[in-house]
């Protein structure tokens, strides 16, 4: 049994005020007792196509990388960092950093999925304007457990979920920045059937709602149980949200439904 922290922020359209807020936001959590820290997407720049290349860094020259590798080796914790805008040859990716307790790098997606999409009095967005396609699936070892990161709109893709949950991953945490017009519809029953049907742990991480910002936030970042029960919930405001991870209960779940060796593969 291991706790993990979710930390709803707001984000502005102020660089070193986001990096700020999340390093005391990582510090407070961990002094809670969180083992693994995670952020929202998008968390350190606006979620709006304009501003991603003002923001985005190189990885080997980052400003937020250095924050985030700093905090985790001073508190001794694991930090998924949300998602940053990340540069790299002229592309720019929405990537999320995995970081052990020493300040290293262990893992890193890039949002596979980009969400483009335009719903008729509703939101209407379109990232690959801006973004560059990541093109491979995320999970790695900690001594905790094995971890899946995917992005926002990838939560909507059930083959990649259930590849993950057969590559091992047993919690899976997902950066999110979903909107008023999808959030209220989709948001919780997408986590929950995506942790019902893999038997899994899964954590959306959201930024805090904002009205007067560029894009509003959903907010309501949560943690569900391999029963497809909700463990944990934010509401839309600036918060931290904490959750109690039981590898044991996993085991128990999948020995008594045992979904995933029921599988017909031969048939479909
Ligand atoms: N940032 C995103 O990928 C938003 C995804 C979203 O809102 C959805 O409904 O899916």
């Amino acid at each position: 049994m291991f706790k993990i922290a979710l930390c709803q922020i707001k984000v502005e359209d102020d660089f070193e005020k986001n990096i700020d807020k999340a390093y005391k936001k990582i510090n407070e959590a961990s002094n809670k007792g969180a083992k693994i820290v995670a952020l929202g997407e998008m968390f350190n720049c606006p979620y709006s196509g304009k501003y991603f290349s003002k923001y985005a860094e190189e990885e080997n020259n980052s400003k937020t990388l250095d924050m985030l590798r700093n905090v985790s080796r001073e508190k001794g914790i694991y930090i998924i960092g949300g998602s940053i805008p990340e540069k790299e040859e002229g592309s720019i990716y929405n990537t999320s950093y995995a970081i052990n307790p020493d300040g290293e790098i262990i893992a890193k997606h890039r949002k596979i999925h980009l969400f483009d999409v335009d719903i008729e009095n509703g939101i209407r967005f379109c990232e690959s304007d801006y973004l560059t396609k990541g093109e491979n699936i995320t999970v790695f070892d900690t001594e905790h457990l094995r971890i899946g990161i995917c992005i926002c709109y990838d939560i909507r893709f059930p083959e990649l979920i259930r590849k993950m949950t057969l590559m091992g991953a047993k919690l899976i945490f997902v950066p999110a920045a979903f909107n008023m017009t999808t959030g209220p519809a989709h948001w919780n029953i997408l986590f929950r059937t995506r942790a019902l049907d893999n038997q899994i742990y899964i954590a959306g991480i959201s930024p805090a709602r904002d009205y007067e910002g560029v894009y509003t936030a959903y907010g309501h970042s949560l943690v569900v149980n391999p029963w497809g029960e909700i463990i944990a919930q934010a509401d839309e405001g600036e918060t931290i949200i904490y959750a109690d991870i039981d590898i044991n209960y996993i085991e128990k779940i999948r020995k008594e439904l045992p979904l995933l060796k029921h599988r017909r593969i031969e048939i479909y």
